[in-house]
């Protein structure tokens, strides 16, 4: 089976509060992006790659490509101006004969290559599917400054990447998100919105989304642990 990869890259990073796209960042000694590449090249599950980005990174990000060590083609895909938008240019973009697509956050720079393969495996047999992970907080909803609500945290998951889909149902969902206005967060919401079910997959506590300059911090610190 061959597994087409998307990998929404168009961001700007604000929360970052850099002076360039956060991927771009230097991460110990390779940026962001590249670890995430490494990690999806890693995984034999993944067999075609397309980077979504702004036109104006294309030329650091092809220099991070250069420096790749593989054969799998790596395509760059022009971004949007939401990560929504951007999926859905990378959905266009896709080979034809591939029915089923994992996405996966650029700024996920520490998923494993074991989750691209648990994934790729979940969405041979899954419409729909997001990794995630078991919330440990106790969750208050607020309105203003006041709790309205706690709910049961058994039924609370923290949503990551990778997401799968089958790409004729998650390329419908989108376009009924355009004529409808929805704006979402991530894909799963696209698919919940028009009544699909979206399963979990376990994904990693340690599969963090670097968003800022402490999850940058958070992650040079794993990633040592890793080395050593
Ligand atoms: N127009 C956009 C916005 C975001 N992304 C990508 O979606 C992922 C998750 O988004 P987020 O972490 O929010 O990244 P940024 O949008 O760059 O950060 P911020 O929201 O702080 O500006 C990132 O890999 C980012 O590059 C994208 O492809 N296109
Ligand atoms: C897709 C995502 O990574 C799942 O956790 C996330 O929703 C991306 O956007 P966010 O706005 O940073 O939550």
């Amino acid at each position: 089976m061959t597994c087409y990869l998307l990998i929404p890259a168009a961001g700007s990073g604000k929360r970052m509060g850099a002076d360039r796209n956060k991927l771009l960042l230097p991460l110990l000694d390779k940026p962001i992006l590249q670890w995430t590449l490494e990690a999806a090249i890693a995984s034999p599950a993944i067999s075609w790659i397309g980077v979504i980005a702004q036109p104006h990174d294309y030329p650091e990000f092809q220099k991070i490509f250069n420096r790749l060590n593989t054969t799998k083609p790596i395509r760059l895909i022009q971004g949007g101006d939401t990560r929504q938008a951007s999926v859905f240019n990378g959905l266009k973009a896709l080979p034809t004969d591939g029915d089923r697509v994992l996405i996966h956050d650029g700024a996920r720079c520490l998923a494993t290559p074991e989750l691209f393969d648990r994934c790729d495996e979940s969405l041979q047999t899954m419409q729909g599917f997001i990794a995630a992970v078991p919330v440990k907080d106790t969750i208050k909803i607020v309105d203003g400054q006041t709790i309205v609500d706690t709910p049961n945290r058994d039924h609370l998951w923290a949503a990551q990447t990778p997401q799968g889909f089958q790409v004729d149902l998650l390329k419908n969902a989108h376009l009924t998100a355009v004529d409808l206005g929805w704006e979402v967060t991530d894909d799963a919401a696209l698919f919940e919105k028009v009544g699909l079910e979206v399963k979990i997959v376990m994904g990693e506590e340690t599969n963090l989304k670097v968003t800022t300059p402490q999850d940058l911090a958070i992650a040079e610190f794993i990633l040592k642990q890793r080395q050593s």
